[in-house]
């Protein structure tokens, strides 16, 4: 394994006093899976107690100690590295952290293995003797490409670790034990991922997002019922055939994230875009007619947004609601021949809240997520984006006439002005003159 130098002096020095260095988890698993990429290093130190590791630690630099159960030691100095002793725990109530901890140095790795949520998560590297112990099956497991718990028990302690198995299924492509996937499906039927954090939730939808098949961690979701509403309502709600060859709309859905997934590089905000993929058509379920028409699923699709409180940052709120409600204009456009006028108003009302190239991210995604597009229609949809980028450009023109000229030229500051600018705007992009515009305006409301 790659390890730092100040770390291997620290663990020589830790052998040196009689103790011993594993390290576990997510580090030593994505060795053998050749998963690149920066990940925390845990080491696990036996035959110490707390107060000699700290000691001894201590030497090379200022430690920082967290959660005071856990007893987890970081050195300031030793960016990226965990130190804990063996633990084992017991779950005391609901809430994440009602956990009661029993450290035990002497711990036998038998007993201290039992906590990990997935055997690939269970493997050890024996510093010492520059070894995995392997000791539930997780190397095997791996060759299978497939993820299993370790313990059902201690499984469901934690029922985050359901939403964990989603993200590691999508993350490395991988499928589910069927012992594992019954526990996940129980583990759901009595309720008991009602309890997890919003925060907490929404940290694992962004890994499954970002990792290269969305889709299956999704699909995992659906099989064992734990999609939220506004996913799982996708399901039932069936589209027209001549326009979604692919089926219903959690079927395109999947299909458009893993598009998207391969794009998600060239937009400006991959995270949110990949959000907003996952979210574009939410609304089709409250407007989808008996014959699959949805007429304004995007209007409804920011309302059902409303209701996604797991997104909590007002700057990606507002760039996924944004998203939703324009992500079909362009391709309207494109089908309806849209004018240079359209395209202009589109740009501004996205001003400043997604970038052009965005919208043009997830139409196209929105398209190729339909199994089969004819290559002409695909071709005409680009031909008419380029067209219009090249003639009229990426960015809203400037407005010409701002609030402050409005009250300049007698206009009152009241709540109508607002009304007045978004007109002098479109009189704009109609190719009026700064004069002609106040001219018009003044007319009009004199
Ligand atoms: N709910 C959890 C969280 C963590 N772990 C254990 O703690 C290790 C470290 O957890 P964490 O850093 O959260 O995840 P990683 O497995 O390292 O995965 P990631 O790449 O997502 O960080 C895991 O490998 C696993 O052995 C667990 O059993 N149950």
């Amino acid at each position: 394994m790659e390890l730092n130098q100040l770390a291997r002096t620290i663990f020589d020095d830790i052998l040196a006093q009689g103790g011993r260095v594993y390290i576990v988890g997510g580090s030593v698993r994505d060795v053998i899976l050749k998963n690149s990429g920066e990940h925390d290093v845990d080491v696990e130190v036996y035959h110490m107690t707390y107060e000699q590791l700290h000691d001894l630690l201590a030497k090379y630099g200022v430690v920082n100690t967290f959660g005071k159960m856990f007893a987890i030691m970081q050195l300031e100095n030793l960016k990226g590295y965990d130190f804990a002793l063996p633990r084992q725990e017991k779950k005391v109530g609901e809430k994440h952290q009602d956990f009661e901890v029993i450290i035990n140095p002497e711990l036998p790795l038998e007993k201290a293995v039992k906590r990990r949520d997935l055997t690939m998560n269970a493997l050890m590297y024996d510093y010492q003797n520059e070894e995995i112990i392997d000791l539930c099956g997780g190397l095997d497991d791996i060759k299978k490409h497939q993820v299993r718990c370790v313990d059902p028990q201690s499984f469901v302690e934690d029922p985050l670790r359901v939403l964990r198995i989603a993200q590691f299924i999508a993350r490395f492509e991988m499928t589910v034990e069927e012992k594992t996937l019954d526990l996940c499906y129980q583990m759901v039927q009595q309720g008991m991922l009602k309890h997890l954090s919003i925060e907490r939730i929404y940290g694992e939808y962004c890994k499954i997002l970002m990792s290269p098949r969305p889709s299956i961690g999704f699909e995992f979701l659906k099989r064992i019922k734990a999609l939220p509403f506004y996913l799982s309502d996708l399901i039932t709600t069936h589209q027209r055939l001549d326009y979604h060859p692919e089926g219903d709309v959690f079927t395109h859905t999947m299909l458009v994230i893993d598009v998207a997934a391969l794009t998600k590089h060239k937009t400006d905000a991959p995270l949110s875009f990949m959000w907003s993929c996952l979210l574009h058509d939410i609304g089709k379920p409250l407007v989808t007619t008996a014959d699959g028409h949805a007429p304004q699923h995007n209007e409804a699709g920011v309302k059902v947004f409303q209701k996604v409180k797991m997104i909590q940052s007002k700057k990606q709120r507002q760039y996924i609601s944004t998203m939703i409600m324009y992500h079909m204009h362009l391709m309207n456009m494109a089908r309806n021949h849209g004018k240079d006028l359209s395209y202009l108003r589109l740009l501004k009302k996205i001003d400043g809240k997604v970038s052009m190239n965005d919208l043009i991210c997830i139409s196209c995604c929105d398209k190729l997520g339909r199994g089969k597009v004819a290559q002409e229609q695909y071709d005409a949809f680009f031909t008419f984006i380029e067209d219009k980028i090249a003639r009229l450009g990426m960015q809203a023109p400037q407005p010409l006439i701002n609030g402050y000229i409005l009250i300049q030229n007698g206009f009152q500051q009241n709540k109508q002005l607002k009304m007045i600018l978004d007109e002098a705007y479109d009189l704009q992009l109609q190719g009026l003159s700064q004069e002609k515009i106040l001219r018009s305006l003044k007319k009009k409301y004199e």
